[in-house]
Protein backbone atom coordinates (compact mmCIF):
# COMPACT_ATOMS: atom_id res chain seq x y z
CA UNK A 1 0.00 0.00 0.00
CA UNK A 2 1.54 2.94 -1.28
CA UNK A 3 1.40 6.40 1.12
CA UNK A 4 -0.96 8.40 -0.55
CA UNK A 5 -3.63 5.52 -0.10
CA UNK A 6 -2.45 4.99 3.64
CA UNK A 7 -2.52 8.66 4.79
CA UNK A 8 -6.57 8.38 3.00
CA UNK A 9 -7.33 5.57 5.03
CA UNK A 10 -6.27 7.17 8.56
CA UNK A 11 -7.79 10.43 7.14
CA UNK A 12 -11.04 8.98 6.82
CA UNK A 13 -10.91 6.84 9.77
CA UNK A 14 -10.18 9.15 12.26
CA UNK A 15 -13.34 11.08 11.40
CA UNK A 16 -15.48 7.50 13.00
CA UNK A 17 -13.46 6.82 16.13
CA UNK A 18 -14.43 3.53 17.36
CA UNK A 19 -16.49 3.90 20.30
CA UNK A 20 -15.44 2.36 23.63
CA UNK A 21 -15.87 -1.39 24.36
CA UNK A 22 -17.57 -2.27 21.07
CA UNK A 23 -17.12 -5.87 20.26
CA UNK A 24 -18.89 -6.70 17.03
CA UNK A 25 -19.37 -10.23 15.19
CA UNK A 26 -20.68 -10.35 11.36
CA UNK A 27 -23.30 -12.82 12.51
CA UNK A 28 -26.08 -14.01 10.98
CA UNK A 29 -27.14 -10.85 8.39
CA UNK A 30 -24.22 -8.16 9.01
CA UNK A 31 -23.13 -6.18 11.51
CA UNK A 32 -26.14 -5.00 13.88
CA UNK A 33 -26.66 -2.96 17.23
CA UNK A 34 -27.63 0.82 18.07
CA UNK A 35 -27.62 2.87 16.00
CA UNK A 36 -25.49 5.68 17.61
CA UNK A 37 -22.72 3.10 17.69
CA UNK A 38 -22.21 1.82 14.24
CA UNK A 39 -20.84 4.88 11.97
CA UNK A 40 -17.16 3.21 12.49
CA UNK A 41 -18.14 0.04 11.41
CA UNK A 42 -20.30 0.94 8.23
CA UNK A 43 -17.48 3.20 7.38
CA UNK A 44 -15.16 0.24 7.63
CA UNK A 45 -17.61 -1.87 5.87
CA UNK A 46 -17.65 0.83 3.24
CA UNK A 47 -13.43 0.06 2.85
CA UNK A 48 -14.30 -3.72 2.65
CA UNK A 49 -16.92 -3.38 -0.32
CA UNK A 50 -14.13 -1.20 -1.95
CA UNK A 51 -11.68 -4.44 -1.57
CA UNK A 52 -14.09 -6.96 -2.56
CA UNK A 53 -14.47 -4.87 -5.61
CA UNK A 54 -11.06 -4.74 -6.39
CA UNK A 55 -10.48 -8.43 -5.65
CA UNK A 56 -13.33 -9.58 -8.27
CA UNK A 57 -11.52 -7.25 -11.00
CA UNK A 58 -14.10 -4.33 -10.73
CA UNK A 59 -17.55 -6.03 -10.46
CA UNK A 60 -20.12 -3.94 -8.30
CA UNK A 61 -20.72 -5.38 -4.37
CA UNK A 62 -23.62 -3.63 -2.67
CA UNK A 63 -23.67 -2.54 1.02
CA UNK A 64 -27.16 -2.40 2.35
CA UNK A 65 -27.71 -0.32 5.54
CA UNK A 66 -30.64 -2.10 7.64
CA UNK A 67 -31.71 -4.17 10.92
CA UNK A 68 -34.57 -5.75 8.87
CA UNK A 69 -36.63 -6.88 11.90
CA UNK A 70 -34.83 -5.05 14.98
CA UNK A 71 -36.20 -2.16 16.68
CA UNK A 72 -36.19 1.50 15.28
CA UNK A 73 -33.23 2.48 17.38
CA UNK A 74 -30.92 0.13 15.99
CA UNK A 75 -29.59 -0.13 12.61
CA UNK A 76 -26.62 -2.78 11.06
CA UNK A 77 -24.95 -2.69 7.85
CA UNK A 78 -24.10 -6.14 5.46
CA UNK A 79 -22.96 -6.31 1.98
CA UNK A 80 -24.00 -8.27 -1.21
CA UNK A 81 -21.33 -9.87 -3.44
CA UNK A 82 -21.61 -9.28 -7.63
CA UNK A 83 -24.23 -12.21 -8.18
CA UNK A 84 -26.45 -10.83 -5.32
CA UNK A 85 -25.57 -13.08 -3.17
CA UNK A 86 -24.76 -12.53 0.77
CA UNK A 87 -20.93 -11.37 1.13
CA UNK A 88 -18.43 -15.00 0.95
CA UNK A 89 -18.07 -16.47 4.56
CA UNK A 90 -14.24 -16.21 4.03
CA UNK A 91 -14.28 -12.93 4.00
CA UNK A 92 -16.30 -12.56 7.75
CA UNK A 93 -13.28 -13.14 9.81
CA UNK A 94 -12.29 -9.85 8.12
CA UNK A 95 -14.93 -8.02 8.72
CA UNK A 96 -14.95 -9.28 12.09
CA UNK A 97 -11.37 -7.64 12.61
CA UNK A 98 -11.33 -4.21 11.24
CA UNK A 99 -14.58 -3.67 12.77
CA UNK A 100 -13.07 -3.97 16.21
CA UNK A 101 -9.90 -2.37 14.72
CA UNK A 102 -9.26 -0.13 18.15
CA UNK A 103 -7.00 2.82 16.28
CA UNK A 104 -7.20 4.17 12.78
CA UNK A 105 -3.26 2.53 12.58
CA UNK A 106 -4.24 -1.08 13.32
CA UNK A 107 -6.96 -1.00 10.92
CA UNK A 108 -4.28 -0.07 8.48
CA UNK A 109 -2.00 -2.77 9.52
CA UNK A 110 -5.06 -5.15 9.16
CA UNK A 111 -6.07 -3.99 6.07
CA UNK A 112 -2.39 -3.96 4.51
CA UNK A 113 -2.07 -7.41 5.46
CA UNK A 114 -5.37 -8.95 4.03
CA UNK A 115 -4.60 -6.84 1.21
CA UNK A 116 -1.02 -8.71 0.51
CA UNK A 117 -3.00 -12.27 1.34
CA UNK A 118 -5.38 -11.94 -1.24
CA UNK A 119 -3.12 -9.99 -3.45
CA UNK A 120 -5.45 -7.06 -3.92
CA UNK A 121 -3.37 -4.34 -5.72
CA UNK A 122 -4.90 -0.25 -5.29
CA UNK A 123 -4.56 2.58 -6.95
CA UNK A 124 -2.47 3.17 -10.09
CA UNK A 125 -1.67 -0.77 -10.55
CA UNK A 126 -5.21 -1.45 -9.24
CA UNK A 127 -8.62 -1.70 -11.32
CA UNK A 128 -11.45 1.00 -10.36
CA UNK A 129 -13.71 -0.56 -7.85
CA UNK A 130 -17.82 0.11 -7.60
CA UNK A 131 -19.93 -0.08 -4.69
CA UNK A 132 -23.81 0.74 -4.80
CA UNK A 133 -25.08 1.59 -1.62
CA UNK A 134 -28.59 0.99 -0.19
CA UNK A 135 -30.79 1.79 3.27
CA UNK A 136 -34.16 1.17 4.56
CA UNK A 137 -36.37 3.49 5.93
CA UNK A 138 -34.67 4.12 9.19
CA UNK A 139 -33.75 7.41 9.71
CA UNK A 140 -30.14 7.00 10.94
CA UNK A 141 -29.62 5.56 7.76
CA UNK A 142 -28.90 8.81 6.17
CA UNK A 143 -26.35 9.65 8.25
CA UNK A 144 -25.02 6.22 7.96
CA UNK A 145 -24.82 6.04 4.09
CA UNK A 146 -22.49 9.38 4.18
CA UNK A 147 -20.37 7.02 6.69
CA UNK A 148 -20.31 4.31 4.08
CA UNK A 149 -19.57 6.68 1.31
CA UNK A 150 -16.56 7.80 2.93
CA UNK A 151 -15.33 4.24 3.75
CA UNK A 152 -15.59 2.92 0.25
CA UNK A 153 -13.99 6.51 -1.68
CA UNK A 154 -11.35 6.23 1.16
CA UNK A 155 -9.66 3.22 -1.13
CA UNK A 156 -8.22 4.77 -4.09
CA UNK A 157 -9.93 3.64 -7.10
CA UNK A 158 -13.14 3.31 -5.88
CA UNK A 159 -16.56 5.01 -6.35
CA UNK A 160 -19.99 4.95 -4.07
CA UNK A 161 -23.24 5.33 -6.04
CA UNK A 162 -26.14 6.23 -3.51
CA UNK A 163 -29.28 4.17 -4.83
CA UNK A 164 -31.51 5.65 -1.63
CA UNK A 165 -34.33 3.90 0.09
CA UNK A 166 -34.80 0.32 -1.29
CA UNK A 167 -35.76 -3.47 -0.03
CA UNK A 168 -32.86 -5.31 1.04
CA UNK A 169 -34.03 -7.80 -2.06
CA UNK A 170 -34.33 -4.52 -4.69
CA UNK A 171 -30.26 -3.53 -3.83
CA UNK A 172 -29.34 -7.73 -3.82
CA UNK A 173 -31.40 -8.11 -7.63
CA UNK A 174 -29.59 -4.68 -8.59
CA UNK A 175 -26.65 -5.81 -8.04
CA UNK A 176 -26.94 -9.19 -9.92
CA UNK A 177 -28.90 -7.60 -12.91
CA UNK A 178 -25.71 -4.95 -12.94
CA UNK A 179 -22.52 -7.16 -12.85
CA UNK A 180 -24.79 -9.33 -15.64
CA UNK A 181 -25.03 -6.68 -17.90
CA UNK A 182 -28.79 -6.21 -17.69
CA UNK A 183 -31.20 -3.46 -17.39
CA UNK A 184 -30.41 -2.82 -13.73
CA UNK A 185 -32.71 0.21 -12.53
CA UNK A 186 -35.32 -0.05 -10.11
CA UNK A 187 -37.37 0.56 -12.43
CA UNK A 188 -36.41 -2.51 -14.14
CA UNK A 189 -37.12 -4.26 -11.39
CA UNK A 190 -40.61 -3.36 -11.10
CA UNK A 191 -41.18 -4.34 -14.36
CA UNK A 192 -39.47 -7.43 -14.51
CA UNK A 193 -41.89 -8.50 -11.89
CA UNK A 194 -45.02 -6.92 -13.35
CA UNK A 195 -44.02 -9.01 -16.99
CA UNK A 196 -43.53 -12.10 -15.16
CA UNK A 197 -46.30 -11.68 -12.82
CA UNK A 198 -48.36 -11.35 -15.94
CA UNK A 199 -46.86 -14.03 -18.01
CA UNK A 200 -48.19 -16.37 -15.11
CA UNK A 201 -51.82 -15.18 -14.70
CA UNK A 202 -52.14 -15.54 -18.71
CA UNK A 203 -51.16 -18.79 -18.12
CA UNK A 204 -53.82 -19.87 -15.63
CA UNK A 205 -56.20 -22.50 -17.15
CA UNK A 206 -59.26 -21.44 -16.47
CA UNK A 207 -58.58 -17.64 -16.00
CA UNK A 208 -61.76 -17.15 -13.77
CA UNK A 209 -60.45 -17.97 -10.86
CA UNK A 210 -61.83 -14.99 -8.88
CA UNK A 211 -59.49 -14.05 -5.96
CA UNK A 212 -60.50 -11.96 -2.81
CA UNK A 213 -58.59 -8.82 -1.64
CA UNK A 214 -55.12 -9.10 -0.17
CA UNK A 215 -54.08 -7.16 2.80
CA UNK A 216 -50.75 -6.01 3.52
CA UNK A 217 -49.08 -5.37 6.82
CA UNK A 218 -45.74 -2.80 5.75
CA UNK A 219 -44.36 -3.28 9.08
CA UNK A 220 -43.80 0.68 8.98
CA UNK A 221 -41.12 0.03 7.10
CA UNK A 222 -39.98 0.28 3.25
CA UNK A 223 -41.62 -2.53 2.37
CA UNK A 224 -44.93 -1.09 1.84
CA UNK A 225 -44.01 2.24 0.62
CA UNK A 226 -42.41 0.17 -2.20
CA UNK A 227 -45.59 -2.24 -2.61
CA UNK A 228 -47.38 0.99 -3.18
CA UNK A 229 -45.14 1.90 -6.01
CA UNK A 230 -44.97 -1.44 -7.66
CA UNK A 231 -49.08 -1.35 -7.89
CA UNK A 232 -48.79 1.57 -9.79
CA UNK A 233 -47.54 -1.03 -12.65
CA UNK A 234 -50.26 -3.62 -11.93
CA UNK A 235 -53.63 -4.12 -13.06
CA UNK A 236 -54.28 -7.29 -11.90
CA UNK A 237 -53.66 -7.25 -8.02
CA UNK A 238 -56.27 -6.25 -5.57
CA UNK A 239 -54.56 -5.46 -2.83
CA UNK A 240 -54.94 -2.80 0.21
CA UNK A 241 -52.18 -1.52 2.25
CA UNK A 242 -51.72 -0.61 5.56
CA UNK A 243 -48.83 0.54 7.92
CA UNK A 244 -46.62 1.91 5.49
CA UNK A 245 -45.43 4.24 8.18
CA UNK A 246 -47.05 7.35 6.89
CA UNK A 247 -49.70 7.26 9.67
CA UNK A 248 -47.77 7.22 12.82
CA UNK A 249 -46.64 3.48 13.75
CA UNK A 250 -43.12 2.85 14.34
CA UNK A 251 -41.18 0.58 12.37
CA UNK A 252 -41.49 -3.32 13.38
CA UNK A 253 -43.64 -2.33 16.99
CA UNK A 254 -46.13 -4.55 17.31
CA UNK A 255 -46.26 -5.16 13.53
CA UNK A 256 -44.78 -6.98 10.68
CA UNK A 257 -43.71 -10.40 9.74
CA UNK A 258 -41.16 -11.51 12.71
CA UNK A 259 -43.48 -10.08 15.51
CA UNK A 260 -46.91 -11.59 13.52
CA UNK A 261 -44.39 -14.92 13.13
CA UNK A 262 -43.21 -15.01 16.55
CA UNK A 263 -46.48 -13.87 18.44
CA UNK A 264 -49.00 -15.50 16.59
CA UNK A 265 -51.71 -12.39 16.89
CA UNK A 266 -52.64 -9.66 14.97
CA UNK A 267 -50.37 -6.53 13.98
CA UNK A 268 -51.18 -3.10 15.08
CA UNK A 269 -54.15 -1.79 12.47
CA UNK A 270 -55.88 -5.09 11.67
CA UNK A 271 -59.10 -5.83 13.82
CA UNK A 272 -60.54 -8.89 14.70
CA UNK A 273 -64.14 -7.40 13.56
CA UNK A 274 -63.66 -6.42 10.45
CA UNK A 275 -60.64 -8.33 9.10
CA UNK A 276 -62.33 -11.87 9.88
CA UNK A 277 -61.35 -14.45 6.98
CA UNK A 278 -59.52 -11.77 5.30
CA UNK A 279 -55.91 -13.14 3.18
CA UNK A 280 -53.46 -11.02 5.14
CA UNK A 281 -49.60 -10.66 4.85
CA UNK A 282 -46.83 -9.24 6.79
CA UNK A 283 -43.56 -7.78 5.43
CA UNK A 284 -40.30 -8.20 8.12
CA UNK A 285 -38.94 -3.95 7.89
CA UNK A 286 -36.34 -4.51 5.27
CA UNK A 287 -39.44 -6.60 3.06
CA UNK A 288 -36.85 -9.33 2.90
CA UNK A 289 -39.51 -12.13 4.45
CA UNK A 290 -43.29 -12.28 4.54
CA UNK A 291 -45.58 -14.59 6.43
CA UNK A 292 -49.77 -14.58 5.57
CA UNK A 293 -51.95 -14.83 7.89
CA UNK A 294 -56.12 -14.67 8.86
CA UNK A 295 -58.27 -13.79 11.69
CA UNK A 296 -60.43 -16.57 12.81
CA UNK A 297 -62.69 -14.77 15.06
CA UNK A 298 -63.32 -13.61 18.90
CA UNK A 299 -60.02 -12.74 20.06
CA UNK A 300 -56.42 -11.29 18.21
CA UNK A 301 -54.87 -15.03 17.70
CA UNK A 302 -54.23 -15.65 14.24
CA UNK A 303 -54.12 -18.60 11.95
CA UNK A 304 -50.32 -18.28 10.87
CA UNK A 305 -49.19 -19.58 6.94
CA UNK A 306 -45.08 -18.93 8.10
CA UNK A 307 -42.58 -19.45 5.84
CA UNK A 308 -42.63 -23.40 5.74
CA UNK A 309 -46.33 -23.10 4.15
CA UNK A 310 -45.04 -20.45 2.18
CA UNK A 311 -42.30 -23.21 1.25
CA UNK A 312 -45.07 -25.96 0.51
CA UNK A 313 -46.97 -24.45 -1.63
CA UNK A 314 -44.07 -23.41 -3.83
CA UNK A 315 -42.99 -27.16 -4.13
CA UNK A 316 -46.12 -27.95 -4.56
CA UNK A 317 -46.65 -26.08 -7.75
CA UNK A 318 -43.35 -26.59 -9.17
CA UNK A 319 -43.79 -30.10 -8.95
CA UNK A 320 -47.04 -29.79 -10.33
CA UNK A 321 -45.34 -28.65 -13.24
CA UNK A 322 -42.55 -30.97 -13.32
CA UNK A 323 -44.80 -33.90 -13.23
CA UNK A 324 -46.45 -32.88 -16.41
CA UNK A 325 -43.07 -32.60 -18.03
CA UNK A 326 -41.72 -36.03 -16.86
CA UNK A 327 -40.01 -38.03 -19.02
CA UNK A 328 -39.15 -34.70 -20.93
CA UNK A 329 -37.07 -32.67 -19.02
CA UNK A 330 -35.20 -34.36 -15.81
CA UNK A 331 -34.62 -32.37 -12.81
CA UNK A 332 -33.04 -32.41 -9.26
CA UNK A 333 -35.65 -30.56 -6.95
CA UNK A 334 -34.26 -30.24 -3.25
CA UNK A 335 -35.74 -28.35 -0.55
CA UNK A 336 -33.53 -26.46 2.19
CA UNK A 337 -34.96 -25.98 5.79
CA UNK A 338 -33.61 -25.13 9.18
CA UNK A 339 -34.15 -26.70 12.80
CA UNK A 340 -36.60 -24.16 13.35
CA UNK A 341 -39.24 -25.70 10.45
CA UNK A 342 -41.93 -27.40 11.53
CA UNK A 343 -41.70 -30.94 12.25
CA UNK A 344 -45.74 -31.28 9.72
CA UNK A 345 -44.03 -28.95 7.32
CA UNK A 346 -41.21 -31.56 6.98
CA UNK A 347 -43.46 -35.17 7.02
CA UNK A 348 -45.66 -33.17 4.45
CA UNK A 349 -42.62 -32.15 1.83
CA UNK A 350 -40.93 -35.49 2.32
CA UNK A 351 -44.54 -36.80 1.71
CA UNK A 352 -44.94 -34.95 -1.43
CA UNK A 353 -41.79 -37.37 -2.51
CA UNK A 354 -39.34 -33.85 -2.53
CA UNK A 355 -35.43 -34.26 -1.08
CA UNK A 356 -35.79 -32.13 2.23
CA UNK A 357 -31.68 -31.08 3.59
CA UNK A 358 -31.58 -28.86 6.73
CA UNK A 359 -28.73 -25.87 7.15
CA UNK A 360 -27.72 -23.58 10.05
CA UNK A 361 -30.12 -20.40 10.42
CA UNK A 362 -29.52 -17.87 8.08
CA UNK A 363 -30.14 -17.64 4.42
CA UNK A 364 -26.38 -17.37 3.79
CA UNK A 365 -26.53 -20.76 4.98
CA UNK A 366 -29.67 -22.04 2.79
CA UNK A 367 -29.20 -20.60 -0.35
CA UNK A 368 -25.76 -22.84 -0.48
CA UNK A 369 -27.14 -25.81 -0.10
CA UNK A 370 -29.87 -25.32 -2.75
CA UNK A 371 -27.29 -24.60 -5.27
CA UNK A 372 -26.89 -27.77 -5.40
CA UNK A 373 -29.77 -28.82 -7.23
CA UNK A 374 -31.56 -27.48 -10.47
CA UNK A 375 -34.50 -26.05 -8.66
CA UNK A 376 -33.46 -25.79 -5.03
CA UNK A 377 -36.39 -23.84 -2.90
CA UNK A 378 -35.26 -22.67 0.49
CA UNK A 379 -37.19 -20.62 3.63
CA UNK A 380 -37.10 -20.09 7.10
CA UNK A 381 -39.76 -20.75 8.92
CA UNK A 382 -39.55 -16.76 9.58
CA UNK A 383 -40.63 -16.57 5.62
CA UNK A 384 -37.34 -15.41 4.24
CA UNK A 385 -36.33 -17.29 1.07
CA UNK A 386 -36.63 -17.76 -2.67
CA UNK A 387 -36.69 -20.89 -5.26
CA UNK A 388 -33.30 -20.91 -7.51
CA UNK A 389 -32.99 -22.39 -10.54
CA UNK A 390 -29.64 -22.94 -11.62
CA UNK A 391 -28.81 -21.43 -15.35
CA UNK A 392 -27.98 -24.37 -17.24
CA UNK A 393 -31.64 -25.90 -15.84
CA UNK A 394 -33.39 -22.61 -17.15
CA UNK A 395 -31.46 -23.33 -20.65
CA UNK A 396 -32.63 -26.68 -21.15
CA UNK A 397 -36.55 -25.57 -20.29
CA UNK A 398 -35.96 -22.90 -22.93
CA UNK A 399 -34.32 -25.23 -25.52
CA UNK A 400 -36.73 -28.21 -25.07
CA UNK A 401 -39.56 -25.61 -25.29
CA UNK A 402 -38.59 -25.23 -28.87
CA UNK A 403 -39.60 -29.05 -29.82
CA UNK A 404 -43.46 -28.30 -28.36
CA UNK A 405 -46.10 -27.57 -29.42
CA UNK A 406 -47.51 -24.31 -28.53
CA UNK A 407 -50.23 -24.20 -26.12
CA UNK A 408 -50.03 -27.88 -25.22
CA UNK A 409 -49.66 -28.72 -21.52
CA UNK A 410 -45.77 -29.20 -21.78
CA UNK A 411 -45.71 -26.32 -22.63
CA UNK A 412 -47.37 -23.67 -20.70
CA UNK A 413 -45.75 -26.20 -17.40
CA UNK A 414 -42.35 -24.60 -19.52
CA UNK A 415 -43.74 -21.25 -19.53
CA UNK A 416 -44.97 -21.46 -15.87
CA UNK A 417 -41.60 -22.38 -14.71
CA UNK A 418 -39.18 -19.94 -16.59
CA UNK A 419 -41.92 -16.64 -15.73
CA UNK A 420 -41.32 -18.28 -12.11
CA UNK A 421 -37.41 -18.16 -12.17
CA UNK A 422 -38.11 -14.21 -13.61
CA UNK A 423 -40.52 -13.69 -11.00
CA UNK A 424 -38.98 -14.77 -8.15
CA UNK A 425 -36.09 -12.97 -7.35
CA UNK A 426 -32.67 -15.35 -7.93
CA UNK A 427 -30.42 -13.53 -5.65
CA UNK A 428 -31.77 -13.60 -1.95
CA UNK A 429 -35.40 -13.98 -0.78
CA UNK A 430 -37.92 -11.04 -1.62
CA UNK A 431 -40.84 -10.14 0.08
CA UNK A 432 -42.67 -8.24 -2.81
CA UNK A 433 -41.80 -11.34 -5.54
CA UNK A 434 -42.79 -13.81 -2.87
CA UNK A 435 -46.40 -12.19 -2.49
CA UNK A 436 -46.66 -11.94 -6.03
CA UNK A 437 -45.58 -15.73 -6.59
CA UNK A 438 -48.14 -16.91 -3.75
CA UNK A 439 -50.91 -14.51 -5.10
CA UNK A 440 -50.36 -16.25 -8.57
CA UNK A 441 -50.79 -19.43 -7.43
CA UNK A 442 -53.80 -19.63 -5.41
CA UNK A 443 -55.47 -18.14 -8.01
CA UNK A 444 -54.64 -20.66 -10.17
CA UNK A 445 -55.20 -23.62 -7.64
CA UNK A 446 -58.56 -21.26 -7.11
CA UNK A 447 -57.82 -21.73 -3.20
CA UNK A 448 -58.61 -19.22 -0.57
CA UNK A 449 -55.96 -18.86 2.14
CA UNK A 450 -58.09 -21.13 3.88
CA UNK A 451 -57.90 -23.75 1.64
CA UNK A 452 -54.03 -23.52 1.25
CA UNK A 453 -53.31 -23.50 5.31
CA UNK A 454 -54.68 -27.16 5.20
CA UNK A 455 -51.92 -28.81 3.41
CA UNK A 456 -51.10 -29.76 6.76
CA UNK A 457 -51.73 -28.91 10.05
CA UNK A 458 -48.72 -27.39 12.13
CA UNK A 459 -47.43 -28.96 15.06
CA UNK A 460 -48.04 -26.17 17.78
CA UNK A 461 -44.55 -24.61 18.82
CA UNK A 462 -42.95 -21.90 20.81
CA UNK A 463 -40.29 -19.40 20.65
CA UNK A 464 -39.11 -17.48 23.73
CA UNK A 465 -35.34 -15.27 23.65
CA UNK A 466 -33.66 -15.37 27.12
CA UNK A 467 -31.28 -12.55 27.92
CA UNK A 468 -28.01 -14.06 30.17
CA UNK A 469 -24.96 -12.10 30.52
CA UNK A 470 -22.57 -14.10 27.44
CA UNK A 471 -24.93 -15.76 24.96
CA UNK A 472 -21.56 -16.72 23.15
CA UNK A 473 -21.40 -19.42 26.40
CA UNK A 474 -23.76 -21.55 24.00
CA UNK A 475 -22.07 -23.58 21.41
CA UNK A 476 -24.28 -25.39 19.38
CA UNK A 477 -23.64 -28.74 16.92
CA UNK A 478 -23.67 -27.63 13.45
CA UNK A 479 -26.93 -28.23 12.69
CA UNK A 480 -27.90 -26.38 15.77
CA UNK A 481 -29.94 -28.83 17.28
CA UNK A 482 -28.27 -29.81 19.98
CA UNK A 483 -26.22 -27.67 22.49
CA UNK A 484 -22.31 -28.42 23.22
CA UNK A 485 -21.80 -26.00 25.94
CA UNK A 486 -22.20 -25.40 28.19
CA UNK A 487 -21.65 -29.40 29.57
CA UNK A 488 -24.40 -31.08 30.43
CA UNK A 489 -27.26 -28.29 29.31
CA UNK A 490 -28.13 -30.54 26.45
CA UNK A 491 -28.82 -33.81 28.86
CA UNK A 492 -30.75 -31.64 31.01
CA UNK A 493 -33.21 -30.60 27.90
CA UNK A 494 -33.16 -34.17 26.48
CA UNK A 495 -34.50 -34.79 29.98
CA UNK A 496 -37.75 -32.41 29.77
CA UNK A 497 -37.87 -33.22 25.73
CA UNK A 498 -38.96 -37.03 26.85
CA UNK A 499 -41.87 -35.55 28.93
CA UNK A 500 -43.59 -34.41 26.14
CA UNK A 501 -45.40 -36.73 22.90
CA UNK A 502 -43.58 -35.23 19.77
CA UNK A 503 -41.20 -33.15 21.74
CA UNK A 504 -38.43 -31.55 20.26
CA UNK A 505 -35.92 -28.49 21.56
CA UNK A 506 -33.58 -26.79 20.91
CA UNK A 507 -31.21 -23.76 21.67
CA UNK A 508 -28.69 -21.65 20.31
CA UNK A 509 -27.21 -18.12 20.54
CA UNK A 510 -28.91 -15.52 18.26
CA UNK A 511 -26.69 -13.74 15.61
CA UNK A 512 -28.75 -10.94 15.25
CA UNK A 513 -29.91 -9.90 18.95
CA UNK A 514 -28.05 -9.86 22.40
CA UNK A 515 -30.21 -13.50 23.56
CA UNK A 516 -30.48 -17.42 23.78
CA UNK A 517 -32.74 -18.28 21.33
CA UNK A 518 -35.25 -21.32 22.32
CA UNK A 519 -37.54 -23.30 20.24
CA UNK A 520 -39.74 -25.95 21.28
CA UNK A 521 -42.57 -28.34 19.56
CA UNK A 522 -45.22 -30.70 20.87
CA UNK A 523 -48.29 -32.46 20.13
CA UNK A 524 -50.44 -29.26 22.00
CA UNK A 525 -49.73 -25.67 22.40
CA UNK A 526 -49.75 -26.26 25.99
CA UNK A 527 -46.90 -29.02 26.23
CA UNK A 528 -44.74 -26.70 23.54
CA UNK A 529 -45.53 -23.72 25.76
CA UNK A 530 -44.26 -25.33 29.12
CA UNK A 531 -41.64 -27.36 27.07
CA UNK A 532 -40.05 -24.00 25.52
CA UNK A 533 -40.62 -22.76 29.65
CA UNK A 534 -38.34 -25.28 31.03
CA UNK A 535 -35.62 -25.14 28.30
CA UNK A 536 -35.87 -21.54 28.87
CA UNK A 537 -35.52 -21.87 33.02
CA UNK A 538 -32.38 -24.13 32.22
CA UNK A 539 -31.30 -21.82 29.84
CA UNK A 540 -31.29 -19.38 33.12
CA UNK A 541 -29.98 -21.58 35.26
CA UNK A 542 -26.87 -22.78 33.31
CA UNK A 543 -26.11 -19.60 32.03
CA UNK A 544 -27.32 -17.30 34.55
CA UNK A 545 -30.56 -14.58 34.00
CA UNK A 546 -29.48 -10.68 33.79
C1 LIG B 1 -35.20 -17.79 14.67
C2 LIG B 1 -35.11 -16.69 13.69
O1 LIG B 1 -36.14 -16.21 13.20
N1 LIG B 1 -33.87 -16.27 13.37
C3 LIG B 1 -33.64 -15.19 12.40
C4 LIG B 1 -32.68 -14.17 12.93
O2 LIG B 1 -31.45 -14.79 13.19
P1 LIG B 1 -30.90 -15.13 14.65
O3 LIG B 1 -29.47 -15.59 14.41
O4 LIG B 1 -31.78 -16.22 15.15
O5 LIG B 1 -31.04 -13.88 15.45
O6 LIG B 1 -32.48 -13.15 11.96
C5 LIG B 1 -31.89 -13.62 10.75
C6 LIG B 1 -31.68 -12.43 9.84
O7 LIG B 1 -32.86 -11.78 9.52
C7 LIG B 1 -32.78 -14.68 10.11
O8 LIG B 1 -32.15 -15.18 8.97
C8 LIG B 1 -33.04 -15.80 11.13
O9 LIG B 1 -33.93 -16.73 10.62
MG1 LIG C 1 -35.22 -8.81 6.95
Amino acid sequence: MDETQIASLLKSSSLFPIPQSLKLSYGTAGFRGDATLLPSTVHRVGILSSLRSLKLNSSTIGLMITASHNKLSDNGVKVSDPSGEMLSQDWEPFADQIANASSPQKLVTLINDFMKKEEILIGGEGGRGEVWLGRDSRPSGESLIKAAEIGVSSVLGCVAVDKGVLTTPELHWMVRAKNKGLKDTEKDYFENLTTSFKCLIDLIPSNGNKISKLVLDGANGVGGVKMEELRGYLSNLDIEIRNTGRDGGVLNESVGADFVQKEKVLPLGFGVKDDVGVRCVSFDGDADRLVYFYVTSGDNKIELLDGDKILSLFALFIKEQLNTLEGKVLSRVGVVQTAYANGASTDYLKGLGLDVVFAKTGVKHLHERATEFDVGIYFEANGHGTILFSEGFVSLLVEKQKEMSEGSDEYNAVSRLVAVSNLINQAVGDAISGLLLVEVILRHMGWSVQKWNELYKDLPSRQVKVEVPDRTAVVTTSEETEALKPLGIQEAINGEIEKYQRGRAFIRPSGTEDVVRVYAEASTQEDADSLASSVAQLVKSFLGSI
